[in-house]
């Protein structure tokens, strides 16, 4: 039976490219938010979610962290690394200059990676965010304004855009990190090279903070565990309460990671394993 696959749409965003990157034949169904997509995976109205975590320029996707912390926890099965690469798409009749763009549409972080350009070239251009930048490329191929979509070649293609300016992203090396969300893992089918194994962790310290979090890094130092991510989230109980998110370049074992996790909350640290998966880096 093919796996069900929800990503955030509609088409045309990053995420549907990742996941026709990583997966072939299986049913795949577009979501307009993330947390619908995640919610359809925990009421098991499909088999795996695709949703984004993080980007090279912008950082992590708070929405994807704290629905998944606060809300639904699910599994971590893999990761997906895709290169980014974000245009400037208008109607194929636009034949105006970038002066004469009155809106920008596109999700946050599209935004948020090419600040730069659209300080420089669209200064007078209102903002618009958008749940995805699929989203945004709907939005500009149904209105017969002069407004434009920040996104992909893809979003170009399927909305019928012309790419106005192209590679408009500040930094080059854009990359984003989509996770894979799934209850049964045998569901799960990608066949492309892992590049690494990792496992991510969600720890909160106890309520007597002081040295706490040069105990938490040592419990994994003197393990000499390689840790390529540490990222502290509000708790949403209060100002100055936060959870780290800790990413750590290992699978998960029977040695090693338990130590660290009775150590920690031997210290009354809360330890909680997001998951331990492989890491696709694609190109597509
Ligand atoms: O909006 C999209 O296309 C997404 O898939 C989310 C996103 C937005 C910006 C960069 C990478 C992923």
């Amino acid at each position: 039976m093919l796996a069900t696959i929800g990503y955030l749409g509609p088409k045309g965003t990053f995420t549907k490219l990742a996941v026709d990157a990583a997966f072939n034949g299986e049913h795949k169904e577009s979501y307009a938010t993330i947390p619908e997509c995640i919610d359809a995976v925990e009421h098991e109205e499909i088999d795996i979610a695709v949703v984004p975590l993080e980007n090279a320029i912008e950082g992590t996707v708070q929405l994807t962290v704290d629905y998944l912390v606060h809300q639904v926890r699910l599994p971590i099965v893999a990761e997906i690394v895709v290169p980014i690469q974000q245009h400037l798409l208008v109607q194929p009749t636009f034949q105006g200059s970038l002066g004469d763009i009155t809106e920008v549409h596109s999700h946050s972080h599209a935004i948020a990676q090419c600040h730069q350009y659209l300080h420089q070239s669209l200064p007078e251009a209102k903002i618009q965010y958008t749940t995805s930048t699929g989203k945004a490329a709907e939005i500009v191929s149904k209105s017969d304004l002069s407004i434009a979509a920040i996104g992909n070649k893809l979003a170009a293609e399927v909305y019928g855009l012309k790419l106005l300016q192209e590679n408009i992203h500040d930094y080059s090396n854009n990359h984003t990190r989509f996770v894979v969300l799934c209850k049964d893992e045998t569901k799960l089918k990608i066949k492309h090279p892992v590049s690494i194994e990792k496992t991510s962790m969600l720890i909160s310290l106890p309520s007597d903070q002081a040295g706490a979090l040069h105990q938490v890094l040592s419990a994994f130092a003197w393990r000499k565990m390689s840790l390529s991510k540490i990222e502290s989230r509000p708790m949403k109980t209060g100002l100055g309460n936060y959870f780290f998110i800790i990413d750590v370049d290992q699978p998960y074992d029977d040695v090693l990671f338990p130590g660290v996790k009775g150590e920690l909350e031997a210290l009354g640290c809360n330890v909680t394993i997001m998951g331990t998966y492989p890491v696709y880096k694609l190109t597509i």
